[in-house]
């Protein structure tokens, strides 16, 4: 993968560190005012401190020689004055220690919040993707860089941001005193720090455009590293042996990113210390520039005392703010991504210009009603695939072609044929997790891509064969087929029963209330079947949905229980559209209409009987199957 135009902008751009910076304060701010509030103050008053101690400890030094002086002259102690000074820099450094412990605690309270905040917002931006999205596996990486360090960076970048600002307080505060002594002090003290900074700012980039190539390769190794250690992999890595295998590509791709970051780190260390050193020159030619004219009667010792301080407090405030500085660096480049993922546009369903019917036209104008999006012009007229092609992002070959089909309600429909030949796809479509790339599906004779979402969802019960099995409890797992009814323990039992799985819930100890799967203590695992049985219930419990479609998910059934559970969701979807895509002849011959597809074409279609009639590629399969069973 290569860089991003915007990452070479902040390259260029040396102010580039500040560019995300209004953005991460804007997050914060949004995230607690009266937090933000208090760390800027925290860091407003950190920065004061040190120079008015500076200031102090020559008040000390000098006090302490005046008394000397007056001891000297006329035997009077006097050391008030000077004690007095002593206190009020012990006073100063409380509040100092006071404002830094205040802002490390209000910086780890907002830290909690806005690692919370971040994600809410990363996993949000998630519902609206599209399918495509997550099967991309650029913005895959997009999505796992922007997880990684959510809860860190941008507070980081707020922290950093601030601290720059107490650095640039306590410098400013610095330069007033030093600027008495001369001002070309300060000019040393900014040119010894331009070195450094600039290759910080170059370093950092460079280390962050290279975790950006690398992604793939980390999400490489992670994988790989689920593969090792993870419940549901283990199995089958254990009894293939692959454990030893696995473990050598894991350490491979480790050598191949390692390398590369060890010269970096190596090229960075050396380089700054390297341009460092001018910078302490600098330094310490300005720090002999004072002792020479302390020594010279110019300036008092106490004023030495404070310059010493103040040269040598700066070059650690000038230091930090390097550190700072790249830092913010590499916090930006974090946040670019971010912005990058929470910008990315989702695909509107809506209108596209080309449909033809004035018909259509009428109902895709762009002031369509909102109602009119919630049912179809041709109540009960179903489904209808109107010539659909239909080609996965960067496929060749086309999954679906030119495919009609009219399904209406009362009816049911059974897809067979091969593996791959587009059967779950064409449920894709329907369902709208992807859109035609020709052609069109219409649902009671409006394009799927007009309607609305939740009106359309709501008519739709789909169990795919990758269904999924909820780590919680069997109600729950049964309650997510309707949303609404979640928690409603009687739907729950009556959809139970419909997918035959009341029996064996029965017989679980707790119930609906057993937790399910491995991830939590107490939890059962089930079988694969038991599992279906669940999933089935789960598409009974959508009630309002008037097309239901099972994508296989009674393959760890025997044939007779398919058979069974098909015959009785067809009683009890009586004037519903009921798809079944199955590899069942048994099950399958049970359907009003059976359609044959190969290599994403419907081949063959008709009753059970007119296609054993055509003695085509159903019967041949159907004769092979009969077979087998015999
Ligand atoms: N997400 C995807 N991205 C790209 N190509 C895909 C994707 N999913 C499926 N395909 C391809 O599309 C074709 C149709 O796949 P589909 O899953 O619809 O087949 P199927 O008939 O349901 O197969 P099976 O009986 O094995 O479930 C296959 O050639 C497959 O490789």
């Amino acid at each position: 993968m290569r860089p991003t135009n915007n990452t070479h902008t902040v390259d260029k751009n040396m102010l580039g560190v500040f560019r995300y910076s209004r953005r991460a304060i804007g997050l914060v701010w949004q995230t607690s005012p009266s937090l933000t509030i208090g760390i800027a103050l925290a860091t407003l008053i950190s920065g004061l401190l040190p120079a008015a101690m500076a200031y102090v400890g020559q008040l000390i030094v000098d006090a302490v020689v005046a008394a000397m002086q007056l001891y000297k002259d006329s035997k009077t102690l006097d050391y008030r004055t000077a004690l007095n000074y002593v206190v009020l820099e012990g006073i100063l450094v409380i509040a100092t220690a006071a404002a830094q412990r205040s802002l490390a605690a209000q910086q780890a309270i907002l830290r909690l919040l806005l690692g919370q905040k971040v994600n809410t917002m990363i996993l949000e931006k998630a519902q609206t993707l599209s399918l495509a999205h997550f099967e991309d596996s650029e913005f895959y990486d997009k999505l796992i860089r922007a997880r990684r360090d959510a809860s860190s960076r941008p507070l980081a970048l707020v922290n950093k941001t601030f601290g720059l600002l107490q650095n640039a307080i306590t410098l400013t505060s610095f330069s007033i005193l030093l600027w008495q002594f001369s001002p070309w002090v300060l000019v040393l003290l900014v040119a010894g720090a331009l070195p450094s900074f600039i290759a910080e700012a170059k370093f950092s980039g460079d280390a962050f455009r290279m975790s950006r190539w690398r992604s793939p390769e980390f999400r490489h190794q992670n994988y790989v590293e689920t593969l090792l250690a993870r419940e549901d992999h283990i199995k089958e890595v254990r009894l293939y042996q692959l454990g030893r295998r696995f473990l050598q590509r894991y350490r491979d791709i480790f050598v191949t990113i390692f390398s590369e970051t060890k010269r970096l780190i190596l090229r960075r260390e050396s380089w700054g210390f390297a341009l460092g050193i001018i910078g302490t020159l600098v330094f310490y030619g300005a720090y002999g520039w004072i002792v020479t004219d302390t020594v010279k009667g110019a300036i008092t010792l106490g004023q030495m005392t404070m310059y010493l301080l103040l040269f040598k407090q700066g070059q650690s405030a000038v230091s930090a703010s390097l550190t700072s500085i790249s830092g913010m660096y590499e916090d930006n480049l974090y946040l670019s991504n971010l912005y990058e993922y929470l910008e990315q546009p989702t695909t509107k369903l809506l209108a596209s210009e080309e449909d033809d019917t004035l018909e259509e036209n009428a109902l895709k104008n762009s002031d369509l009603e909102a109602e009119n999006r919630k049912k179809g012009p041709k109540p009960n007229d179903g489904i209808r695939f109107e010539g659909v092609t239909f080609h996965y992002p960067g496929a060749i070959k086309p999954a679906l072609s030119n495919i009609d089909l009219h399904i209406t309600p009362g009816q049911s429909l059974a897809i067979v044929g091969e593996n791959g030949s587009g059967k779950t796809t064409l449920i894709k479509l329907l369902t709208r997790l992807y859109e035609p790339s020709e052609g069109r599906i219409l649902l009671d004779g409006l394009d799927l891509k007009s309607w609305d979402e939740t009106a359309l969802l709501t008519r739709i019960g789909v169990i795919f064969q990758d269904f999924v099995r909820y780590q919680f409890i069997v109600g729950e797992n049964i309650g997510a087929g309707d949303d609404r009814r979640f928690d409603d323990e009687e739907g729950w039992k009556q959809a139970a029963q419909l997918g035959k799985a009341s029996d064996f819930i029965g017989d679980l100890e707790q119930g609906y209330q057993t937790q399910l799967g491995r991830w939590f203590k107490g939890g059962q695992e089930l079988s694969g079947g038991q599992w279906q049985k669940i999933a089935l219930a789960r598409a009974f419990m959508r009630q309002d949905a008037d097309i239901l479609v099972l994508d296989e998910p009674t393959a760890a059934m025997d044939a007779q229980a398919e058979a069974t559970i098909f015959q009785h969701f067809q009683e009890h979807t009586k004037d519903k559209m009921a798809i079944l895509i199955s590899h069942r002849f048994s099950t399958v011959r049970l359907a009003h209409e059976i359609i044959v597809m190969e290599h994403g074409e419907i081949k063959e279609r008709g009753t059970h009987e007119s296609l054993l009639e055509q003695k085509g590629q159903y019967a041949h399969l159907f004769a092979l199957q009969a077979k087998g069973y015999r």
